[in-house]
């Protein structure tokens, strides 16, 4: 079937039926992953003008592969699986663009070349691939995983075991993911003395996605890992509290209402998960030109907003847990500014926010307009 997508056109073996395309070599429903990788390399290239090479690493249809040559980044293709070298190899040629096309499990390329952006979009977890990659990459890991249930703690052992960390299983559960994979990366760069900096991060649908500047120094290694920590959850109450440091000191007992129910995860990345200023960036360079131009554009605006803190609430869940009507976000969010709190929404999803209120204080914040 004939797919175009940010202006190059692929042809994938596959079925197009009531419009979704299925394909096991292209999956529309990562446009907009793809189309915030090109803004992102845009974007990019601003900051670092010497950022030349890019490495697809797993090809597949070799639709990033494409999209990156066209912008004249120096591209090199790869994939383990022959039908998806060929495949990637005719795509490149159909749209006049020029790349290296390696047939090869990337891992050993990564040893042996460095390039100045890495792409890793595997099926599942990035782990495997993460130490050839921090150690290889000179500028910018771009990694996508898509085991959502090992990062946020719904297939716990699963999580421990490819991401060398305790998550559990919360309300925040997409940023539990995303806070294990940027802890297991960050500490994967550390053995490399590299240290990383996530200048764009979300969970979208059945991902997370994220990019990372990149520093070879033990200096900022040590900066990085000063970032991660422990988070403490209490089941019954909902309150929760981010424990800075490699080094835990447990709770016991929840300070908000004296349960003992509490789920402890760690290491996560406790530290911030973009660059405001550089998100702001990509969202100006998303062309109206690209799929997914106006939801690139929403994400980005709520990430520049969104808040630090380690953790969201999910507003309906809270007032289920109090017994009470949810209100409207805006109104709620209101009342805990006008009660001195910061309040953001959160990209997260349509009911979820953050703020530095604890549970009991939005409690209070919010009573009236919910009572
Ligand atoms: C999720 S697909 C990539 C999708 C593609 N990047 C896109 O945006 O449409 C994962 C690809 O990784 C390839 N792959 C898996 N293990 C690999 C390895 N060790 N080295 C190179 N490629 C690998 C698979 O053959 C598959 O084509």
């Amino acid at each position: 079937m004939r797919v175009t997508e940010g202006g190059i056109e692929l042809e994938v073996p596959g079925e197009q039926t009531e419009g979704v395309e299925e394909s096991v070599f292209y999956n529309p429903r990562q446009e907009l992953n793809r189309d915030l990788t090109i803004a992102t390399l845009r974007a990019f290239r601003e900051r670092e003008p010497r950022a030349e090479s890019y490495l697809d690493a797993m090809a597949a249809s070799g639709v990033r592969g494409v999209r990156a040559a066209a912008d004249d980044w120096d591209v090199t293709c790869c994939d383990v699986d022959e039908e998806a070298v060929a495949l990637a190899e005719e795509n490149l040629e159909r749209n006049d663009c020029e790349a290296t096309v390696e047939h090869r499990d990337v891992n050993a390329l990564m040893h042996e070349e460095v390039f100045d952006v890495i792409d890793l979009d595997p099926y599942g977890t990035p782990m495997p691939f993460a130490d050839a990659a921090v150690s290889n990459c000179r500028d910018l890991l771009c990694v996508t995983a898509t085991d959502t249930a090992p990062l946020c703690g719904a297939h716990f052992n699963s999580g421990v075991r490819s991401y060398s960390a305790v998550p559990q299983n919360t309300d925040y559960h997409a940023e539990m993911g995303v806070r294990i994979l940027l802890s297991a990366l960050a500490r994967s760069a550390a053995r490399f003395d590299v240290g990383v900096e996530p200048i764009l991060t979300h969970a979208t649908s059945h991902y997370v996605r994220t990019y990372l500047e990149l520093e070879h120094k033990p200096t900022a290694a040590d900066a990085a890992i000063d970032e991660l920590g422990h988070l403490y959850h209490c089941e019954d109450c909902l309150h929760r509290e981010a424990d800075p440091g490699l080094i835990a000191d447990p709770l016991e007992t929840c300070p908000n209402c004296g349960g003992t129910r509490i789920l402890a995860a760690g290491p996560v990345w406790l530290g911030s998960i973009r660059d405001r200023e550089f998100v702001a960036d990509v969202r100006e360079t998303v062309p109206d030109s690209f799929g997914t131009a106006e939801k690139a554009r929403e994400l980005c605006e709520v990430l520049e907003a969104e808040l630090d803190q380690p953790t969201h609430y999910d507003q309906h869940k809270l007032c289920r847990n109090w017994g009470l009507p949810a209100n409207a976000m805006d109104d709620f969010l209101a009342d805990l500014r006008e009660a001195g709190y910061e309040g953001s929404r959160a990209h997260y999803g349509g009911t979820t926010f953050k703020t530095d209120a604890s549970v009991a204080e939005i409690r209070e914040a919010t009573a009236d307009s919910l009572d």
